[in-house]
């Protein structure tokens, strides 16, 4: 049945769900934004169906309705649903990083017509807006959901059913545990991104080669740190109690290591990287639970125009689909190395084969 879908916030999130939504379904979408450019851009492109800039009257036309705006406008909008006079019933959900706030401010949302349940698609970019919005950025991502008490699973269902087109994976959790387990995996590793280009800088002041320097360590773990800085405070304070936790942890791990050092105690640093190393090398092998198994490979390519594409079209001839695709580091005219991950072992193990007999350099992690 062709319904109504208000998206609140036109940016890279509701963007990107705004067009999986139009490319999977019939339903009619509204598009609400405080950019006049971002509804003009939507239009033009095709991926909303109606601009507006009266949140009110397009609410009460919907029958879902997603936000996806910053965290603290989203706050402020799911404070607003409890003065709209709703005719019909509403799904209203979200795709804010934190998940308390949102559910304490929807606790209060008094309309016996508005069903809300959070939403956080775990997928991303550090880029923001309209233009760098994909209907393909979730794929395969996990989508964290948290109704409230009082949700029927039938609503719940019919989020997913419009949700499917995504190709994510849904996850049920307490907001409480959602932001706990968020502020390990990604606010607090935003944090010391940042802090590692900070040191870098002030380094800078008396190492002028510096950035020169900085090769595909340094930019592996620090590309988010290129986020949007807005977003990313709004983060951060919404998760406050998370993240002052976490900050304390890594001090105090930080003095340990410290200690390791300068004590010379080469044992326990070899064990503290080692295990550091079996951690993360067993995330991307993970069979189960939160984080998606992915097979890697690594090619060795050539920086020369259209060496990338190769890559890709040999794998492409013989049907392998890939999930993945990073260069990892590229130094003019030198070779560079190309991270391919896949959904399966036997995609992995075909794509090495074809590769290596196309007489490419390859690499496939035990
Ligand atoms: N960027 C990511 O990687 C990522 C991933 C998952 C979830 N999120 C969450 O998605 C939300 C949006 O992030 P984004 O990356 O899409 O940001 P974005 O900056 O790309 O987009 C935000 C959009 O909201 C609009 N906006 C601002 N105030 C508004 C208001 N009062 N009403 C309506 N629209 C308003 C902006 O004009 C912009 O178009 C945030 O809550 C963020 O926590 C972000
Ligand atoms: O890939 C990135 O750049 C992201 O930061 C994506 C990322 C993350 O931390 O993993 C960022 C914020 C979200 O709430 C979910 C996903």
């Amino acid at each position: 049945m062709k319904q109504t879908v208000l998206v609140a916030g036109l940016g890279l999130i509701g963007g990107s769900l705004a067009i999986n939504i139009k490319q999977n379904t019939q339903h009619h979408i509204i598009g609400f934004d405080v950019s006049k450019n971002t509804l003009d851009y939507s239009i033009m492109n095709g991926i909303i169906d109606e601009a507006t800039t009266d949140f009110d009257s397009a609410i009460q036309k919907a029958d879902f309705c997603i936000l996806a705006a910053p965290v603290s406008k989203t706050v402020e909008l799911i404070e607003k649903l409890s003065t709209i006079d709703f005719h019909k019933p509403i799904i209203v959900s979200d795709v804010s990083s934190v998940k308390s706030a949102i559910m304490d401010a929807a606790s209060v949302v008094n309309s016996e017509h508005v069903t809300f349940i959070g939403g956080h698609p775990m997928a991303g970019s550090h880029k923001k807006g309209i233009q760098a919005a994909k209907g393909h950025l979730f794929e395969n991502a996990i989508y964290i959901l948290t109704p409230v008490d009082a949700c029927s699973d039938a609503k719940v269902e019919a989020l997913k059913d419009l949700l499917k087109g995504t190709k994510c994976k849904f996850l049920q959790l307490e907001p409480k545990e959602h932001d706990e387990m968020t502020s390990v995996i990604s606010h607090f590793p935003h944090l010391i991104a940042s802090s590692l280009v900070h040191q870098a800088k002030n380094w800078q002041n008396t190492h002028a080669y510096i950035p020169k320097l900085a090769a595909g360590g340094f930019r592996d773990i620090t590309r988010i740190a290129s986020s949007n800085p807005a977003m990313w405070q709004d983060i951060f304070f919404h998760n406050r109690e998370g993240m002052g936790s976490l900050l304390e942890d890594w001090i105090k791990e930080m003095s340990a290591l410290k200690s390791l050092l300068e004590t010379g105690d080469k044992v326990s640093m070899y064990h503290y990287l080692e295990q550091a190393k079996e951690y993360r090398d067993g995330l991307d092998g993970q069979k189960k639970g939160a984080i998606p198994s992915f097979y890697d490979m690594y090619v060795d390519i050539f920086d020369q125009p259209g060496a990338l594409l190769k890559v890709v079209e040999i794998l492409a001839k013989e049907e392998i689909s890939i999930n993945n695709i990073e260069i990892l580091e590229i130094r003019e005219g030198i070779t560079g190395v190309l991270r391919l991950s896949f959904q399966n072992k036997n995609d992995q193990s075909r794509s090495n084969q074809v590769l290596k007999q196309h007489g490419y350099e390859t690499m496939i992690e035990d």
